[in-house]
């Protein structure tokens, strides 16, 4: 990423935005979005395919007359070749059509319109970027790799391309899986998931210098602090509250490094166990101890960092259950647009 910093970046510089190669919205029973610009009101259902959704006639056909060279003309010529594939499938495979098999269905659709220039290719909106993304297959775990084969094989069933093989379509799911992006509004809640090769470039950090958000489905790269010219751009891929080893299972999981950013670094030093044990914020069974837990290294318990006293699984989950329970219901007063005042009960 030091290519993209050519100059300073001050705090709340845009670094770099992009446009999503290809993307798809969310779905679920309650919630449909069109399929270009992910408003869900006034939705209209493609008549030949029944499956995806426009809003009205604004983002589907009309937009390729009133926009003879817009992005919405591609979105359109897209939807053209993927209606023609998903009106051939059976009723009782297309509820298996899921959106991570509708983004690959995409991805090799746009990457067919692309080389046969029926659209436009630039040097950002381009298959070769995405050809480039690592996809760490070797390391994925065989009861993945099964997942991914079935995904793959309803996806070349659909494309019906004589050029694609099952295990290329199976790889490129592996790619997805530490590449793509949650497209969120801007109160975080997720709306689609889009590809972007350019901000894929980007490495994590637990202590980034840049935040990823998103101007409807364009991802915004911003500066957090002042990054001089020449530094690496760094964002986060996960959420930074949570102790060194919640951050660095889940990096390991999905994404398949060690971190050794400047918090990681510090593992198992003192500031770190104070700073991971305020994080994970579980409280000292007793209530004259103001110390709090951290899983033990068999993973079994918590122990209090102050006093040594431990509290059992079972103990932990009724508290998480707890806990979650109380932010659905503040997520719910939110959203039902309550304003809470501080004496309101949740
Ligand atoms: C979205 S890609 C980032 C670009 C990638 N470095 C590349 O060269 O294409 C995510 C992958 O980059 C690597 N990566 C990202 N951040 C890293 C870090 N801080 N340390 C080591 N590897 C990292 C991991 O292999 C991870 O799965």
């Amino acid at each position: 990423m030091e290519e993209l910093q050519r100059a300073l970046s001050e705090k709340g510089d845009v670094i770099l935005s992009e446009e999503p190669y290809v993307s798809v919205p969310n779905r679920t029973s309650t919630d449909s979005r069109c399929d270009c610009c992910f408003t869900s009101s006034k939705l209209r259902r493609c008549s030949v395919c029944q499956v995806v959704r426009y809003c009205g006639s604004t983002c589907q056909v009309s937009s390729y007359f009133t926009y003879p060279n817009s992005a919405q003309k591609s979105d359109w010529k897209l939807h053209s070749l993927e209606c023609q594939a998903l009106a051939r499938l059976g009723k009782d495979r297309l509820k298996y059509l899921t959106p991570s098999i509708r983004l690959m269905v995409k991805l090799y659709l746009k990457r067919k319109l692309q080389t046969e220039k029926m659209i436009l290719c630039s040097a950002v909106d381009n298959y070769n970027l995405v050809e480039a993304l690592v996809s760490h297959i070797s390391e994925v775990i065989e009861k993945q790799l099964v997942l991914y084969a079935q995904m793959a094989n309803l996806v070349n069933l659909i494309l019906q391309l004589p050029d694609i093989t099952v295990k290329e379509i199976a790889e490129m799911f592996s790619k997805l899986a530490c590449n793509a992006h949650t497209i969120c509004d801007s109160e975080l809640r997720p709306l689609g998931t889009g590809l972007y090769p350019v901000t894929s470039i980007i490495n994590h950090s637990c202590f980034s210098n840049a935040v990823l958000v998103f101007e409807g489905k364009m991802a915004v790269i911003r500066a957090v602090q002042s990054i001089p010219k020449g530094t690496e751009v760094f964002i986060s891929y996960i959420e930074t509250a949570g102790s060194t080893m919640t951050r660095q299972k889940a990096l390991k999981e999905q994404y398949y490094f060690t971190c050794t950013c400047p918090r990681c670094i510090k593992v198992g030093q003192y500031d770190d166990i104070q700073e991971s044990a305020t994080l994970e914020g579980y409280r000292c069974k007793d209530n004259g101890c103001n110390g709090f837990l951290l899983c033990s290294s068999d993973n079994n318990s918590f122990i209090c960092q102050q006093c040594g006293l431990t509290r059992d699984k079972e103990d932990i989950k009724k508290i998480t259950g707890e806990v979650n329970l109380l932010s659905e219901k503040a997520s719910m007063l939110l959203s039902s647009g309550r304003i809470l005042r501080c004496s309101d009960e949740i």
